[in-house]
């Protein structure tokens, strides 16, 4: 991580919690034994479409006052009953509550949007089969997707995780409640950084994971243990207002993300180092500073951070020279396909912009009036809302409530942060 001078704090962000850390931590708090509290949870549609389905599961979650914490009790096995989880269009949701369903008995349709319905999931299924799971999936190997759940003996298994780290994530928390614990090779894999997350976690909740050499993952049957933990903001989140200061030249902390952050996301700073703002990632913060015009002329492979890289590729054209982003082909398969949104979105902002499969192009440019196509992706509406603050009324998005996904207050933050600062 970067650490230079002590820099002023200038203005505080509010971030909220990490959609990842917080799906992570009910999935284990509901696997655990004994009552868990997760501190400081996100709120938003994500983590709110993943309590409900826990809690049709049978696992209620206790919200606190103001949902300052969430707590769940587990009986330290699989649920049992007979329910119709809904995902919304939580990929987490759809790839981690499955195996963890599967360890349970009874009966469990998985269902979300049509978004969610789009997205792939055969990895996950192939997983399951090949680990004697009784399953139905929908037209195309999508959601809606049914469990008939009879515990797993558990095993030897090799995960495809060159689309989605997801799916492997899913199975190594449900791994601890397979009567035999599983042993898993990865092969290619995308968004490593979330399967480090997923590892640190399990550990913190009493898992005892090995990982070998060769990358191969063994991870012990054993209860988890119940835990108290806190949410760190959200790194992804936090990308927005980070870009927001390197473009108005203002200086923008983030409390509570740091150098122990267990969010792959944080290094987008050092991409935005790249373009010439100062960033100082310390021990309980981060903090960026615009310095003058982003410099451009350089490429980054952005593939273990790819919901950053909308952020980057919506401020580029602000860029002295080109600045062109690879390894992001996983990106086509989330909300939308984003290498596709973006260069569609810029191409209509009249910024010269190419892509292939895996990469993009983005070229210095003027962005005219331009209302943005979101495609109900939350990232792409809070990627070039940034864009939006340098160009005052040239950007309008047709779907701005669709931040709700993983940031409900994102309008109302930026504009506590940069209305009536000097935008360029
Ligand atoms: O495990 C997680 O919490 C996530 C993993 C990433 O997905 P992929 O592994 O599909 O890249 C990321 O894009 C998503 O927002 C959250
Ligand atoms: C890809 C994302 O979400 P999901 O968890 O639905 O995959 C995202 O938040 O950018």
């Amino acid at each position: 991580m970067i650490t230079e001078k002590e820099p002023g704090t200038g203005l505080a962000a509010r971030i909220p919690g990490s959609k990842s850390l917080t799906n992570r931590l009910l999935l284990l708090a509901a696997a655990a034994d004994g009552t868990s509290t997760v501190r400081a949870p996100l709120v938003s549609e994500d983590t709110v479409a993943f309590r409900e389905a826990l809690g049709v599961c049978g696992i209620p979650v206790k919200t606190g006052p103001g949902d300052a914490f969430w707590e769940v009790t587990g009986t330290g096995r699989g649920p049992t009953g007979s329910a119709r989880p809904w995902c919304a269009d939580a990929g987490t949701a759809a790839r981690f509550l499955p195996p963890f369903a599967a360890t349970g008995h009874g009966s469990f349709l998985f269902d979300g949007s049509s978004q969610l319905r789009a997205r792939p999931q055969r990895p996950l299924l192939d997983a399951l089969r090949a680990l004697g799971v009784d399953l139905e999936p929908g037209p195309g190997n999508g959601l809606p997707l049914l469990i008939r759940a009879q515990g797993i003996e558990g095993g030897e298994l090799s995960v495809d995780s060159s689309l989605s780290s997801q799916y492997l994530s899913g199975l190594l928390m449900a791994a601890p409640l397979m009567r035999r614990g599983l042993r898993i090779r990865t092969g290619s894999l995308v968004s490593r950084p979330y399967i480090d997350m997923t590892l640190a976690l399990m550990q913190r909740f009493g898992a005892r994971v090995d990982e070998s050499a060769d990358g191969t993952l063994t991870v012990e049957p054993r209860p988890y243990d119940a835990t108290d933990i806190v949410v760190e903001p959200d790194a992804s989140s936090a990308s927005y207002v980070f870009a927001a200061a390197a473009v108005t030249g203002r200086t923008v902390t983030v409390p509570g993300l740091g150098t122990d952050s267990l969010q792959g996301d944080l290094r987008f700073v050092e991409v935005l180092r790249h373009t010439g703002a100062d960033v100082h990632v310390g021990p309980t913060a981060t903090t960026v500073t615009g310095n003058g015009p982003l410099r451009g002329g350089f490429t980054v492979d952005m593939g273990e951070i790819s919901d950053t890289f909308m952020t980057l590729a919506a401020i580029a054209p602000l860029a002295d020279e080109p600045i062109t982003i690879t390894g992001v082909a996983h990106a086509r398969l989330k909300e939308s396909d984003r290498v596709a949104a973006m260069a569609e979105n810029l191409r209509a902002c009249g910024i010269e912009t190419t892509e292939g499969p895996d990469r993009i192009t983005v070229h210095p440019g003027v962005p005219r009036p331009t209302r943005i196509a979101c495609h109900r992706d939350h990232r792409i509406a809070m990627s070039f809302s940034v864009l939006g603050l340098a160009a005052p009324d040239t950007i309008t998005l047709d779907d701005p409530e669709c931040v709700a996904k993983t940031f409900p207050e994102f309008h109302d933050e930026m504009r506590r942060l940069f209305t009536g600062h000097a935008l360029r």
